[in-house]
C-alpha cells in the first residue's frame, strides 16, 4: 500500500501542526522510512506548546520562583531592599528558552528528513491539501495519510473585547508590555491558577475569579485546599462561585461586574476559561470530518477520525489536552497508521503536573474517589518540613501523600504539593505501574534512599502509613 503511495502522492504522510502531538507523529513516521512533510502556519516550529503555552508559562514560573527564593533568603537578599522584576523583564529569559527549544526541535526535523512547509493547511479532498504560504501564495500538496495536530486556542466569549489593550487571554498576555499593579484573572482552571502564582510572585494584586466552589476540583481535596490556602496566604483574593456579567475596558483600567453584582477594577484582565480546538481553517467538512461545538474532533482508539486516512492527536481531540500526553498520542497514531493498529495505548493514569506556587502533582485515585468506591484505603504522609533536604533548600512548604489499600498495601494514589512535586511524583508512578505484586508500599520501606533527598519523602510517608495499619 505504502509503495503505491510513493508513486501516487507527493508524500506518504503530511502532519499538520508542529506541537508535541505533530512532532511525535512525524518522528515515528520518518523513523519508519516514510516521506513526511510537516505543515506549520506559524513562522517557526514547536507549536502553541513552545510559543504560547507550556514552555513560556513554565519559564516565567521558574523565574518567579527563583525571585521569591532569593528575596526570602537572608543570605542573598536584604529584607529592606527586595529585588523587584517586572513581567516584561522575566519574559526575556522565556524568549531565550523558546529560541533554544525551536533550534533543538528544528534539528530533529532536519536529521530525520522531514520537510517543513510554512503555511496554513486546508483540505481540498481527502488526499490533497491547499497550503496558503506566509507570503499569500498557494500550493497544492498530496499525501496518502494525514495527521491533524493543530492544537487549540483560548476560548474568547463574544461579549469581551479582546482587542482592548488591557484585556488579555493566555496567548496575548505574553505581549504585555507594562508593569501592572493589579490584575483580574477570570477562570481559576490550571492556566488561571498558574498565572495567578506568576503575577503574585511579581507583587501584582490579584483577583482570581472562579466559577466553581473550589480550585481545581479534579484534585484530591486536601491538595486543592492547600493550593487555596497558599495562594490566599500570599495575598491572592480568590472569589469562588462567581461568573462575570460585564467586562469594560477603559483607558486607565478594566472594570468587571459579576453576576452577583460585585464590581472589581484592575490595571488589566486575563481571561483564561477554556479552550477551543483549531479545526475551522482545515475545511474538514470537505472530507467528512465534523468537529463539535468546541472545535474538537472525535477519534477512535487508534486516533483515526472515521475517515480512514485522516488521524487526529493532541489538543484538537480534547481530553487530556496536555503536552505530555500529546507526544505519546502522536507516536501511537503513527504506529497505527503504519501497522493498522497499535498495541501500546495511552496510559490510563496520566499524571498531573501543575506549576502553581506551590507546585502540585498527582497520579491515581483521590481520597474522595476511593471513599465513593468504598475501597478500604489508608494514608501515609510526609511533610516537607520534616525532611533534611527541604530544610537545607528552604523549601519546607509541601507534603507527599500516599494512598494505599489497607490489606494488599497496593499504592492507589499519590498526591504531592511543594517545590519539585512534578518530579517527585514520577518515583511513585514507576512503582504504581508495576504488575504482579510489584506495586506495594513495602518497596519504599525496604529500599535505601540517598540522604538527604526529597525522594526520601516516600520512605517517610510509607512508614507513616504502615504505622496506621499495623496494630
Ligand atoms: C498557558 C498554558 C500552559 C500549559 N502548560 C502545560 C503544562 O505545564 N504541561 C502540559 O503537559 N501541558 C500544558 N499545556 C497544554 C499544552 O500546551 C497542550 O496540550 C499542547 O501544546 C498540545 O499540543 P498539540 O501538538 O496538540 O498542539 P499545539 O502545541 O497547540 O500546536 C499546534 C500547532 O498547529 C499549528 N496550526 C494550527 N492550525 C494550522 C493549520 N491549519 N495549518 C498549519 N498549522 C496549523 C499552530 O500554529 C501550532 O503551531 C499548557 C497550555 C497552555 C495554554
Ligand atoms: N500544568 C498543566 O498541565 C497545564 C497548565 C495550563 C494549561 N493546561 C491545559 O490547558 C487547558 C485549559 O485550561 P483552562 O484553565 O483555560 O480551562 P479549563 O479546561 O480548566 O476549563 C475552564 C472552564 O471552561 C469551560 N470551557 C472549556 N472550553 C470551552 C469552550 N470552548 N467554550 C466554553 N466553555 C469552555 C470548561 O468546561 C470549564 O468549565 C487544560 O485543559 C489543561 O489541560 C495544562
Amino acid at each position: 500500500m505504502w509503495c503505491m503511495a510513493k508513486k501516487k502522492y507527493d508524500y506518504d504522510a503530511i502532519v499538520i501542526g508542529s506541537g508535541p502531538a505533530g512532532e511525535g507523529a512525524a518522528m515515528k513516521l520518518a523513523k519508519s522510512k516514510q516521506r513526511v512533510a510537516m505543515v506549520e502556519r506559524y513562522k517557526s516550529i514547536g507549536g502553541g506548546c513552545t510559543h504560547w503555552g507550556t514552555i513560556p508559562s513554565k519559564a516565567l514560573r521558574h523565574s518567579v520562583s527563583r525571585l521569591i527564593e532569593f528575596n526570602s533568603n537572608p543570605l542573598f537578599s536584604r529584607q529592606d531592599h527586595p529585588l523587584h522584576l517586572t513581567f516584561h523583564e522575566i519574559l526575556k529569559h522565556t524568549e531565550s528558552v523558546i529560541q533554544r527549544q525551536v533550534k533543538l526541535r528544528g534539528s530533529f526535523y532536519e536529521r530525520n528528513a522531514v520537510q517543513i512547509i510554512h503555511g496554513e493547511a486546508s483540505f481540498v479532498d481527502k488526499h490533497t491539501l491547499q497550503v496558503t504560504n506566509r507570503d499569500g501564495s498557494k500550493d497544492l500538496i498530496s499525501a496518502e495519510k494525514f495527521v491533524l495536530s493543530t492544537g487549540s486556542r483560548p476560548y474568547r466569549p463574544k461579549n469581551i473585547d479582546f482587542s482592548h489593550p488591557r484585556i488579555y487571554d493566555s496567548d496575548t498576555v505574553l505581549s504585555l508590555q507594562h508593569d501592572p499593579r493589579s490584575i483580574i484573572i477570570v477562570g481559576a482552571g490550571v492556566i488561571g491558577c498558574e498565572y495567578a502564582s506568576i503575577f503574585r510572585g511579581l507583587g501584582v494584586k490579584i483577583d482570581l475569579v472562579n466559577m466553581r466552589d473550589r480550585l481545581l476540583s479534579f484534585l484530591d481535596t486536601e491538595i486543592s485546599d492547600a493550593l487555596s490556602y497558599h495562594l490566599r496566604n500570599s495575598g491572592v483574593v480568590i472569589r469562588h462561585g462567581e461568573e462575570y456579567a460585564k467586562v469594560e475596558g477603559h483607558d486607565d483600567k478594566v472594570v468587571m461586574t459579576t453576576e452577583s453584582g460585585k464590581i472589581m477594577s484592575a490595571d488589566c484582565l486575563l481571561f483564561a476559561n477554556g479552550r477551543s480546538g483549531n479545526s475551522e481553517s482545515l475545511n474538514l467538512e470537505t472530507v467528512g470530518v465534523k468537529p463539535n461545538e468546541r472545535g474538537q474532533v472525535e477519534v477512535d482508539e487508534h486516533y483515526c477520525t472515521g475517515v480512514d486516512n485522516i488521524f487526529a492527536v493532541g489538543d484538537i481531540i480534547g481530553y487530556p489536552s496536555l503536552a505530555s500526553a500529546a507526544y505519546d498520542q502522536g507516536r501511537i497514531a503513527a504506529t497505527a497508521m503504519l501497522e493498522g493498529s497499535c498495541e501500546t495505548k495511552l496510559i490510563a493514569d496520566i499524571p498531573t503536573g501543575i506549576y502553581t506556587i506551590p507546585e502540585i502533582s498527582s497520579v491515581g485515585a483521590t481520597e474522595e474517589e476511593l471513599t465513593a468506591q468504598k475501597v478500604p484505603y489508608e494514608v501515609g504522609r510526609a511533610l516537607f518540613k520534616h525532611l533534611a533536604r527541604a530544610q537545607i533548600a528552604e523549601t519546607q512548604v509541601g507534603c507527599l501523600k500516599l494512598l494505599f489499600h489497607r490489606e494488599t498495601r497496593e499504592i492507589l494514589g499519590i498526591h504531592c504539593f511543594g517545590e519539585r512535586a512534578a518530579e517527585i511524583i514520577h518515583i511513585g508512578q514507576a512503582i504504581m505501574e508495576q504488575k504482579n505484586g510489584g506495586n506495594c508500599l513495602d518497596y519504599f520501606i525496604d529500599t535505601t534512599f540517598n540522604y538527604p533527598t526529597m525522594a526520601e519523602a516516600y520512605r517517610v510517608a510509607a512508614l507513616n502509613g504502615l504505622n496506621r495499619v499495623v496494630d
